[in-house]
């Protein structure tokens, strides 16, 4: 089983809750995970692992925040081409650009090289409980996909 760094920016706590949930589905199937925000963590990191989760609330208009703007430009540093991973993220359906911070780090892991395994995950604001279900369930079934692809 792949050892998964999963990374997050929140602000108010759903992309945590979020990112808490897909570690479960993760470690519930027997998974290795590590659960950091980006304030606590440098992109190097993600060389010590088979495959990153990030996950970030949206900003403004469609904007990364700010907390995750280092670790974003670290990771033109990178090559990931040997790295499995997805994003994951909160957001408003109010905005004209829901969870534009979600597909913005998708297209990053994808110019850096990374296998992007499954489609991003977004929730408006924190996840109700059938939605609890489908966090755990995305983090059963990246690991899933991450072990029979490599
Ligand atoms: C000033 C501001 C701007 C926001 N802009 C967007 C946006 O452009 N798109 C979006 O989907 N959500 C937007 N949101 C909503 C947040 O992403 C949403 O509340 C999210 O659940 C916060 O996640 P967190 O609890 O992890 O911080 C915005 C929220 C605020 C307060």
């Amino acid at each position: 089983m792949a050892k998964v760094l999963v990374a997050y920016a929140s602000l108010t706590g759903n992309t945590e809750e979020i990112a808490e949930l897909i570690v479960e589905g993760i470690r519930a199937a027997g998974g290795e995970a590590v659960l950091k925000s980006v304030m606590d963590c440098n992109a190097d990191e993600i060389k010590a692992y088979e495959a990153v989760l990030l996950g970030a609330y949206t900003w403004g208009d469609g904007e990364l925040p700010d907390e995750f703007l280092d670790f974003y430009e670290e990771l033109d540093e990178l090559d990931l081409s040997s790295c499995k991973a997805a994003a994951f993220g909160s957001g408003d359906t109010g905005y004209e650009i829901y969870c534009g911070a979600v597909d913005q780090i998708e297209e990053k892991l994808k110019e850096r090289g990374a296998e992007i395994v499954q489609p991003s995950l977004k929730i408006e604001y924190g996840p109700n409980a059938t939605e609890k279900e489908a966090c755990r369930t995305y983090g059963r079934q990246f690991i899933e996909i991450c072990a029979a692809v490599s």
